[in-house]
């Protein structure tokens, strides 16, 4: 039997044997051969490795340098979970208005993440650095390389079915809910941004509406019927896709103006973490086309309002009506509308918005939301408020004690009060808006919470007494602005004298 030392001497003099092969080999063949074992050498190791990994480039072809959406979410993840344990770290100033430190993992750190049934998921920052494939390079580096950053999972082999289905959806769900929660939300318009292109349809700035469903005055049992709703179309992913029926929800809010219907859409916001769209269809050059476009450049998750579309109807309605009858170029001059707008298809009609709302391109997307808001609910196309069209009508009303005591709390930090009984029956007895009731409860000067009170009892009690006029003047078969008149006559006639 061999001992181990004639073993070594047998390999020794095979990779002397092997090394005097390859230096009598010409050089073009050696390089071959080099270039061969490189790219069999990940293969081999990766067949003999029991791990695998998967790469998540920043951007997702470096031609265009499109950020990989997947990129950000796995960097909020591991924010969120594994930062406890990295010991490089980097920090930044969030970049979406707000001052708070963000921290972040530095290149080339590793972490576990063991939140995974006890699984160890090993993630790595790494950089490339690559030639760049043409001319754009915008993060080159000292050799004029393309450097872009990627992040690794590193897991068992044995695991990967587990890491595929289970884990990296459950990476992206928990990311996608972290983004929405700490992103400063945004308001976008349509209106009037005079810039070009497909990335001008849409301006935004960042949305500081403060209310939300803790400050805002309404019916409590509707509000919490509004939560659940909310609620359930969050969670409504699957259940759409079972139904066969877009993720999508649409509501009218409804009332007099001052009412709260803004103060609703700022709660539903800052509730579902979406952004917010506010179409504007009376703005300059908006077509059919172009709101199918404004359509396609929303994002998911996002909440897309259209407001007093008492309004719109008519405006729809009587371009619609019109086109019926005008036959020649005066007939438009005389309309005082462009020659070349005035055809369906560059106009912004009834059925292209309901086509957007409820028909096939509504499909587009999911987890959006419509609001609708009007002033005017009797003045509404039935075709517009049609039961699956809109799936929740909400009446935003006048004052009542039990809203009252929310805007008490909120802008005097009481919930109760000797003069609550008197000002909730002013409040029954009178039409008051929240906006009203919140305008007398500002604190004005030195003005303390027991004298904002007063204050508004004294206005209830003026619109109360406004009020008993107008019915009696009403009774009478008079306007308010016909008494005085008929008063001052009953005074004096021309020559002076009593009538
Ligand atoms: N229901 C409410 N809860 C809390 N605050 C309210 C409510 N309604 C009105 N307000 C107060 O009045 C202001 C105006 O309300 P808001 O803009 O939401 O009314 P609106 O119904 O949208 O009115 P409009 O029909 O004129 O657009 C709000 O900024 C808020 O201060
Ligand atoms: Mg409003």
């Amino acid at each position: 039997m061999a001992s181990s030392v004639d073993k070594w001497v047998g390999f020794g003099s095979t990779m002397v044997g092997f090394g005097l092969l390859w230096s009598s080999l010409p050089e073009r063949v050696r390089e071959e051969a080099r270039d061969i074992i490189t790219s069999w050498t990940p293969m081999l190791a990766s067949y003999f490795s029991s791990y695998e990994q998967i790469t998540i480039p920043e951007y997702n072809d470096d031609r265009q340098f499109q950020k990989n959406k997947l990129f950000d979410v796995v960097a909020t993840y591991l924010r969120s979970r594994c930062m406890e344990e990295a010991r490089m770290l980097k920090a930044q100033l969030s970049n979406d208005g707000r001052e708070d430190t963000q921290l972040s993992l530095d290149d080339d750190q590793d972490v576990v993440d063991k939140s995974f049934r006890g699984y160890p998921m090993r993630w790595c920052l790494g950089t490339t650095s690559k030639n760049p494939s043409n001319r754009i390079n915008p993060f080159p580096d000292e050799h004029g390389n393309t450097v872009t950053r990627h992040y690794t999972l590193v897991f068992r082999k044995r695991q990967r079915q587990l890491v595929l289905n289970t884990y990296l959806p459950s990476v992206v769900q928990q990311g996608r809910v972290l983004i929405a929660e700490n992103q400063q939300r945004r308001l976008f318009t349509n209106h009037n941004n005079g810039m070009g292109g497909p990335q001008g349809l849409w301006s935004h700035i960042p949305w500081k509406h403060p209310a939300t469903f803790d400050t805002l005055a309404m019916d409590p049992v509707k509000k919490d019927e509004l939560i659940e709703d909310l609620k359930m179309f969050q969670k409504g992913k699957e259940y759409h896709h079972r139904v066969g029926k877009a993720w999508k929800r649409g509501y009218l809010l409804y009332g007099p103006p001052g009412t709260g219907k803004s103060s609703l859409i700022s709660a539903m916001s800052h509730f579902l973490g979406y952004d917010v769209y506010d179409l504007d269809l009376t703005a300059a050059g908006t077509t059919n086309n172009e709101l199918r476009k404004l359509f396609l450049n929303t994002t998911d998750r996002s909440i897309i309002i259209i407001e007093d579309i008492h309004a719109i109807r008519q405006d729809l309605t009587t371009m619609f009506n019109d086109k019926k009858k005008v036959t020649n170029g005066d007939e438009l001059q005389q309309l005082r509308l462009p020659r070349d707008s005035w055809y369906e298809r560059d106009r912004v009609t009834l059925s292209g918005l309901l086509n957007l709302i409820d028909g096939l391109w509504s499909a587009f997307g999911g987890e959006r939301i419509f609001v609708l808001t009007t002033n005017h609910f009797d003045q509404l196309d039935p075709a517009l408020i049609r039961e699956g069209r809109m799936d929740m009508r909400i009446e935003m009303s006048y004052c009542r004690l039990e809203a009252f005591r929310v805007l008490a709390g909120n802008y005097l930090g009481i919930t109760d009060h000797p003069s609550f009984v008197e000002i909730g029956q002013l409040l029954s007895e009178t039409e008051t808006t929240p906006a009203v009731v919140a305008h007398n409860l500002m604190p004005r000067g030195k003005r303390n919470a027991q004298e904002c009170l007063a204050g508004l009892v004294q206005t209830l009690k003026k619109k109360k007494k406004a009020k008993t006029e107008t019915q009696t003047s009403r009774s009478r078969g008079m306007s308010p602005v016909e008494r005085p008149t008929y008063n001052l006559r009953k005074k004096k006639d021309g020559r002076g004298n009593r009538s």
